[in-house]
């Protein structure tokens, strides 16, 4: 079978989030269930540079304002289709936006890709391959589903992926034409959204198949603490909606074959001990006596950094320690340097993005934290898991899904792989902290607990059977 999957990023190209790793994992994941996919991108600047030979299989003189082609490359044995239209893709800033905000012409952009994606998935490209399946994912590619049901579909099935609700592609309603959406589209029960138009509805009401990635985080939408406005939406899809859980990249994240640090295993972890010294060292802290926690994300309010700027005097108070390493918000980062500056000995930040030092957190922490708001799947819980970096996580959205929270009665059976918390707030929080506290003191039952969080299955096994099998029901 083949499936041509689209979306605005993926590993090792471009990224700016979890659904770069996402995108970029599912083609060597999906082999194996005998799916050839091949990856949809804008070619951002330099990312041509980085696919070496291309060869062009579409092209169109005018794509949303300009010539643009479609040019065929590879990289890690994946084909990539890189949609080559410099008037929307060559900027200096990041794929979505500069210092002066977002790009103002984004609808545009990422209707531009849509556009292409639903026709060479409909007309095949130029080296005669031609998919069953478009797997659309987020709000940039949520119009491509709806242009093979505005536009015909010539047999192609859809399935769109919502990766974080939060972000719906809304924008003005006199974008209808210039979106190339049909009249009737201005629906309530269409593309229409409270007076604007929303990409990612157009994609709700319009694709075979809708995914989330998770199935909490799939039955959280549709409630309208999680929908943000679209839960009744997805509600009336709910019988073409699943939740299929992130699998982690098993050859990146593998503490085995780590060479950022010390390699280790949950049979010889002497090295990760050592990893831990050398970190704290390299972020300059002091004596931590009790565990050392770590946080590699986005600093949003999504991903619960307030509350842990919150907790954190108690949990330095027990002992415990914290390395950081993310940017974002400018007031989440104030918070934090102004922790890291009230406990020098104790927390250490590290503002930007860097993936070689997120693989020395993971190695060398004791736990990860991860005190989202919302969480659809969430990725680094399940690195902490690979790692032995015992997540202490929000019950919610994938982190429930993946951390099975240590009670009394899953320690007592040996099930218990982190801490998981409720509700989402700070004294919550403070709570599991201090329950990390008492459960790295005791060193025997700790190691127990390390050890079992390193055998939990995290690899994108189990989820490419799942994905394979809904591409399946969808085209026989
Ligand atoms: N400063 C930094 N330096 C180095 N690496 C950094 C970093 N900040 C973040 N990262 C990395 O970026 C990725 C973030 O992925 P997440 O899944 O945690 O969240 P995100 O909200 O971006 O993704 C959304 O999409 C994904 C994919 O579906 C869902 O898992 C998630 O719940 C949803 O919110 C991880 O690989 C992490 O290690």
């Amino acid at each position: 079978m083949r499936v041509l999957s689209v979306a605005s990023e993926s590993v090792p190209l471009i990224k700016t989030g979890g659904l770069a790793d996402v995108v970029g994992a599912l083609p060597a994941a999906l082999a194996g269930q005998g799916i050839e996919m091949r990856v949809m991108i804008p070619a951002y600047h330099g990312i041509l540079e980085k696919l070496g030979a291309v060869e062009e299989v579409w092209a169109d003189w005018n794509l949303y304002g300009g010539h643009a082609r479609l040019l065929k490359g590879s990289i890690g044995g994946v084909t990539i289709l890189a949609l080559d239209a410099p008037y929307l893709y060559h900027r200096p800033g990041g794929p979505y936006a500069d210092k002066g905000g977002d790009y103002r012409d984004n609808p545009e952009r990422f209707a531009a890709l849509s556009w292409a994606a639903a026709t060479v998935a409909r007309d095949g490209t130029g080296d005669g391959w031609k998919p069953e399946v478009l797997h659309a994912h987020d709000w940039q590619a949520a119009l491509a589903p709806a242009y093979l049901r505005y536009h015909g579909d010539g047999g192609v099935k859809s399935v769109l992926t919502i990766h974080n609700i939060a972000f719906q592609g809304v924008t003005g309603g006199d974008r209808l034409e210039s979106l190339r959406l049909p009249w009737h589209a201005w629906h309530p029960d269409q593309a229409e959204y409270h007076g604007n138009l929303s990409t990612l509805k157009a994609g709700l009401v319009t694709a075979d198949a809708i995914t989330t990635v998770s199935p909490t985080y799939a039955r959280e939408l549709m409630r309208p603490e999680f929908g943000m406005g679209l839960e009744g939406v997805i509600g009336a899809r709910a019988h073409d909606l699943s939740g299929i859980l992130n699998g982690v990249d098993e050859n990146t994240w593998n503490p085995e074959t780590e060479t950022a640090a010390r390699p280790y295993s949950a049979t010889d972890l002497k090295p990760k001990a050592e990893n831990r010294a050398a970190l704290i060292d390299e972020f300059g802290l002091g004596d931590v006596p009790g565990p050392l926690a770590i946080v590699v994300s986005r600093l949003t309010w999504q991903k619960g950094i307030d509350l842990l700027a919150e907790a954190l005097p108690d949990f330095i108070d027990a002992g415990g320690g914290l390395v950081l390493l993310g940017s974002g918000e400018h007031g989440l980062e104030q918070a934090m340097h102004a922790a890291a500056k009230r406990f020098p000995d104790r927390v250490g930040l590290r503002i930007g993005y860097d993936e070689p030092l997120a693989h020395r957190m993971f190695a060398g922490g004791d736990a990860v934290l991860v005190p989202s708001r919302f969480e659809p799947c969430g990725l680094t819980q399940m690195y902490g898991l690979k790692y032995g970096a015992v997540p202490v996580v929000a019950a919610t959205g994938g982190l429930n899904d993946t951390v099975i929270g240590a009670s009394p009665a899953s320690l007592a059976a040996n099930a218990a792989t982190g801490i998981a918390f409720h509700p989402v707030d700070g004294i919550a929080l403070s709570g599991a902290l201090h329950q990390l506290v008492q459960l790295y003191n005791d060193r025997a039952g700790w190691t127990r607990l390390v050890k079992r969080a390193m055998k939990a299955e995290v690899g994108w096994s189990r989820p490419a059977a799942a994905y394979g099998a809904l591409y399946r029901s969808l085209t026989t």
